[in-house]
């Protein structure tokens, strides 16, 4: 049953989690002794060094691994809706099928009704301004195209919560800036709960409500930050403020401790 932490609902509860790979005898511990609550409705974003088991954990929420240690509970409220969808760096739309239909795929899947279908998936297309690509196949459209198809795709989908693996990493600066405003909007207008795993403090800082930053392989939490800047934000403006930098200077301080020489060799 779902509790109630203060006026919000629990969605995933994480308590003492650990995920160690066997390969030929060899333990590689991911990530160890992470315990975390995230509510119905947040967006988190995990940072950390390179290696600390980010994507692992990530995987491991998503159920394509299982933990090792600990225990992992996450509501699914709403049985005729998917759990996940999941949102990759790249190369996570089907190649031969068009913008339209890559949208649509997962609402076919579910057998959704054909008008509801055509409803939301022009609805996302318009809304990830990808009006003029709508018949397009993904080799025809640019990274920034085909991230904006991913990120459509899995909205439309409608499941309950996104969880989305360094999804504007290969993209350029400008690509990258423009992407994150659209995302942000359309999280705005349906608040679902979404984990974002990024390496860059600036877009964990625009991005969320709350940032969990690890420690060096094998990761941990080192600490859970609460990001209360307004919203709706719009990140030119955001970065000039005095909160923003100044969350943005702790969290850097606390990153680099575990970036620097003595993790190095690791
Ligand atoms: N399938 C696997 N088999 C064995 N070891 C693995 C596997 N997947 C991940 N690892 C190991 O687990 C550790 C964490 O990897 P993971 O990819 O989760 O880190 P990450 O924080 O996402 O890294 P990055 O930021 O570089 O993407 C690494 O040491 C990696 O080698």
């Amino acid at each position: 049953m779902n509790e109630i932490a203060g006026n919000k609902q629990r969605k995933i509860e994480i308590e003492g989690l650990g995920k160690t790979f066997f390969i030929r005898k060899k333990e590689i511990t991911a990530f160890h002794d992470i315990s975390l609550q995230i509510n119905e409705g947040e967006f988190w974003c995990f940072a950390g060094p390179s290696g600390c088991g980010k994507t692992t954990l990530l995987r491991v929420l998503a159920g394509l691994e299982t933990a090792t240690k600990g225990s992992l509970e996450i509501i699914h409220n709403d049985q005729s809706k998917p759990l996940n969808a999941m949102v990759f760096q790249e190369h996570a739309i089907f190649p031969w099928m068009t913008v339209w239909d890559n949208i649509a795929y997962g609402l076919k899947n579910r057998k959704v009704e054909k008008d509801a279908i055509k409803r939301i998936v022009d609805e996302y297309i318009i809304k990830t301004g990808l009006e003029k690509f709508a018949y397009s196949y993904p080799h025809q459209l640019s990274g920034g195209m085909r991230q904006r198809v991913s990120i459509a795709r899995a909205f439309a989908n409608d499941p309950e919560m996104l969880l989305m693996d360094e999804p504007f990493a290969s993209l350029d600066e400008q690509n990258r800036l423009i992407l994150q405003q659209e995302l942000i909007q359309i999280w705005e207008e349906n608040r679902k709960t979404v984990v974002f795993i990024t390496h860059s403090i600036d877009e964990a800082l625009f991005l969320s409500d709350h940032i969990m930053l690890m420690t060096a392989h094998p990761g941990t939490v080192k600490k859970i930050y609460d990001i209360d800047l307004p919203r709706p934000r719009n990140m030119m403006e955001i970065r000039k403020t005095q909160d923003f930098m100044r969350l943005f200077s702790t969290i850097w301080g606390e990153l680099r401790e575990e970036v620097g020489p003595k993790h190095q060799s690791q």
